[in-house]
């Protein structure tokens, strides 16, 4: 057993490791780490080949808030993690959209002139604002005094990660109390049915998330554009650059929504034919999005938008790929059934492709008879084993999931046991920092 001392240390030398290898990120995109008060984008904020960086974040997260924990009184900790006001906060300045009517000014604004635009009682607004940017989002530049700042520019309306945001905010606080009140009582404690999940029962609704979408269809596509958000935060992205592509010819994108994933691999890999499959309400969408952006690819036959479910046999046949990020929104039944669905698509050389977060146990005494090169990477000792704080978000979402669709995210064990029951072998894993690509084969 390490003494605490030198346990410290360690996170210490931990932490120096990681904030050279995230600041060689930064000299390698040719510019200086930026200030946080910086209103400029970084060329390193538009690369779309960011896994190294969310490695060292990944480490440097984990290892700061273990040092932290380590160090501070254990009722200065727990308080820390449970008063939390942020959430009121962002929802009133994403609301009132304070991010957009400071845009136009860079040296800032009064709360006096910003209230009027924002419509927020003066000396009200300076303490909300204050709390965000105790945690480095907007500077108070001067008293009183706010500007944007490189994270308050992200809660700007025009930010698709603000609807990411928003969303969060809209539903989470909705379930505080109705993750309790569903895991006390039967038969909604034990029942995996999409319509008990802790949402539906905070909404009142009588459906699934999905159903109660189509219910409310500005809702729909606020999900959409929180989708494209999502895409951007997890660093969907960087298995463009990090899987080869070369062998590719065909892929389908199951469950595609408007094509954040399939867009970018268009422009990158025209010679890529992309069939996008979703239901008939996000194809819809899709339409719209891509004649908007990318009409060229539709008019010359390189995608197509097919309306389709997941839970039916998939008319799109023998692809190179199959690739899907959709399965943590079902349950085990369900998932298995889009698998065997994926599998019966599939042609002898066709690869599955699961894009997703991957729960990684705490513990260190795993034991696995899986080649390491199909297993996932633990984290140096003293940190946990999943790194901890640096791999929060994969668990946060796991949450998601259970309270959204009574859904979850899975362990690397528990996705290809499911995909073996649809006569599918892990034959791949790629770990991409926050995100890991799963590559799935026919079994012979
Ligand atoms: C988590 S979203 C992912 C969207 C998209 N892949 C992306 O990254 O933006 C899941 C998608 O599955 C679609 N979906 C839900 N049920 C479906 C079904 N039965 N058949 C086909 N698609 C479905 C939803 O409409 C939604 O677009």
């Amino acid at each position: 057993m390490t003494s605490g001392k030198a346990q410290v240390e360690t996170l210490l030398a931990l932490i120096n490791q990681a904030t050279h290898q995230a600041v060689a990120e930064y000299d390698k995109a040719g510019a200086d780490v930026p200030s946080l008060d910086s209103v400029e984008p970084h060329p390193l904020d538009g690369s779309n080949d960011t896994s190294t960086l969310k490695k060292a974040i990944r480490l440097l997260e984990g290892a700061c808030e273990q040092l932290c924990a380590t160090l501070a009184p254990p009722h200065h900790t727990i308080i820390n993690r449970t008063q939390n006001c942020d959430w009121p906060c962002f929802t009133t300045v994403i609301e009132a959209r304070v991010a957009d009517a400071l845009a136009g000014h860079p040296a800032g604004l009064h709360v006096a002139e910003l209230s009027k635009v924002v419509n927020i009682e003066p000396k009200k607004l300076a303490r909300i604002l204050r709390v965000l940017a105790t945690k480095h989002c907007f500077t108070e530049v001067d008293r009183d005094v706010f500007a944007n700042n490189r994270l308050s520019l992200m809660l700007h309306s025009a930010n698709p990660v603000s609807d990411l945001a928003s969303m969060q905010l809209t539903l989470l606080p909705k379930v505080t109390t109705a993750l309790w009140d569903t895991l006390s009582q039967e038969p909604h404690a034990t029942s995996n049915e999409r319509t008990d999940a802790p949402l539906m029962r905070a909404l009142q609704y009588d459906g699934d998330f999905f159903d109660w979408m189509k219910a409310h269809p500005e809702k729909g596509s606020s999900f959409q554009r929180a989708m494209v958000g999502m895409n951007i935060v997890m660093g969907s992205n960087d298995v463009l650059y990090q899987y080869n592509w070369d062998n590719c010819k065909t892929l389908c994108d199951v469950g595609s929504g408007v094509g954040s994933f399939s867009m970018p691999l268009s422009r990158l890999y025209p010679h890529i034919h992309i069939s996008m499959i979703d239901l008939p309400g996000p194809i819809g969408q899709a339409k719209q999005f891509w004649t908007r952006e990318y009409p060229e690819a539709i008019v010359e036959g390189r995608v197509k938008l097919v309306e389709g479910d997941f839970f039916k046999p998939i008319t799109v046949k023998d692809q190179d790929i199959y690739y899907g990020n959709c399965v943590h929104n079902w349950a085990d039944g369900d998932a298995r059934l889009i698998l065997k669905n994926i599998r019966e698509a599939m042609g002898k050389n066709s690869r599955l492709l699961i894009h997703d977060y991957v729960i990684q146990h705490l513990n260190r005494t795993q034991v696995t008879d899986a080649p390491t090169s199909l297993q996932l990477d633990a984290a140096p000792a003293p940190l946990l084993a999943n790194f901890g704080m640096g791999s929060v978000r994969a668990h946060y979402q796991d949450i998601t999931m259970l309270i959204t669709y009574n859904a979850r995210e899975r362990s690397l064990n528990e996705v290809s046991d499911l995909a073996a029951n649809g006569d599918l072998v892990l034959d791949g894993v790629l770990d991409l920092g926050e995100t890991t690509l799963l590559q799935f084969r026919a079994a012979q």
